[in-house]
């Protein structure tokens, strides 16, 4: 089990990480989110030791990590780093000798994985002459070669086609059914969503919310509800009891609670002060085909929590 403990750091007066906590089990996979300065490659350079914290603790299995410990972490770095002219396979087989692979291990492993990552027709190519998604193919090859227990990934997914995406996610179920813990960082949340066990979202260097995605929805899915109303006077949802947070005018084509002819129709996402009162309204503002606390999507936790 990854435990990153209390992790500080500054870069000069910018306070980049300001505490930050999370576990990642052995056979999870972790979906890191937060915005665009947050903090996950920082905290993900620290986990891997490229980086040194001013306060704080990272264990694997209980202990300290130290240059041994991480050896058996794989990591996909932000700025990548692939050598641009070498070629696929001597390159994934370079790093699995790194890894501390013997060299016929190291062939039979970049083999397997090259094949496995739909690189065979490229083995020969220079890295250089690789399109975006291939490169990060590799990137992935050169991550998982040494068979880490760890997996460390930066963006892996940014940039990729749905294809492409389902390899890479492909390959990750694969490692953490073998009981791989892996947490990656991702801009793209519904991914995140499909793809991951537990999620941590940070804001400014501080873990804001965290467990699994079923755990987040069920602390924030009491607070929407959808409501949908045929018939009413406009301006009869200015009265309900709480905050509207979207409003839609337009029946969705085919829906079964649309309107009966040119009968208005209104459909409503409202955090209400008094559920009841908001149910009463609606009933005596027209036809009520809706009414139910709707289920949030990571996108809409995110915003909700990093707001
Ligand atoms: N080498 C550095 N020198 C100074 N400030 C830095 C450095 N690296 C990161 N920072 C700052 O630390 C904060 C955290 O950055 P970090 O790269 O960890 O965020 P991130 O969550 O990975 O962002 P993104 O989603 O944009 O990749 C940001 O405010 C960033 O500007």
């Amino acid at each position: 089990m990854l435990e990153v403990d209390g992790l500080k750091k500054r870069y000069g007066d910018k306070v980049a990480l300001d505490g930050v906590s999370l576990t990642v089990r052995p056979g999870e996979m972790y979906g890191f989110v937060g915005a665009n300065g947050a903090g996950k490659t920082t905290t993900m350079r620290i986990v891997m030791g490229v980086l040194a914290s001013d306060g704080g603790e990272v264990r694997w299995k209980g202990a300290p990590a130290g240059f041994e410990t991480r050896r058996r972490f794989g990591y996909m770095p932000e700025e990548r780093g692939l050598y641009a002219k070498m070629r696929v396979g001597e390159q994934v087989e370079y790093f699995g000798r790194l890894g501390g692979m013997d060299a016929p291990a190291a062939r039979r492993s970049a083999d397997a994985l090259i094949e496995r990552l739909g690189l065979t027709d490229r083995r020969g190519d220079e890295v250089a002459g690789l399109s975006l998604g291939n490169q990060q193919r590799v990137q992935l090859a050169v991550a998982l070669i040494h068979e880490p227990e760890l997996l460390v990934l930066d963006e892996p997914f940014s940039g990729l086609d749905p294809i492409a995406v389902d390899a890479l996610a492909g390959v990750l179920a694969e490692r953490t059914a073998a009981g791989v813990a892996v947490v990656f960082s991702s801009h793209q949340l519904d991914l995140v969503e499909r793809l991951c066990d537990a999620v941590g979202i940070i804001k400014d260097g501080r873990m804001i919310a965290g467990g699994t995605v079923a755990e987040l929805r069920a602390r924030e899915s009491r607070k929407r509800l959808r409501i949908v109303v045929t018939g009413a006077e406009p301006g009869w949802a200015d009265r309900l009891p709480g905050e509207i947070v979207a409003k839609n005018d337009r029946p969705p084509q085919g829906d079964p609670a649309g309107p009966d002819g040119d009968q208005r129709y209104d459909e409503v996402i409202l955090r209400p002060s008094d559920d009841q009162e908001a149910l009463l309204l609606a009933a005596r503002a027209g036809r009520v085909q809706h009414f139910g606390w709707q289920e949030p999507s990571l996108a809409e936790i995110f915003r909700e929590v990093v707001a």
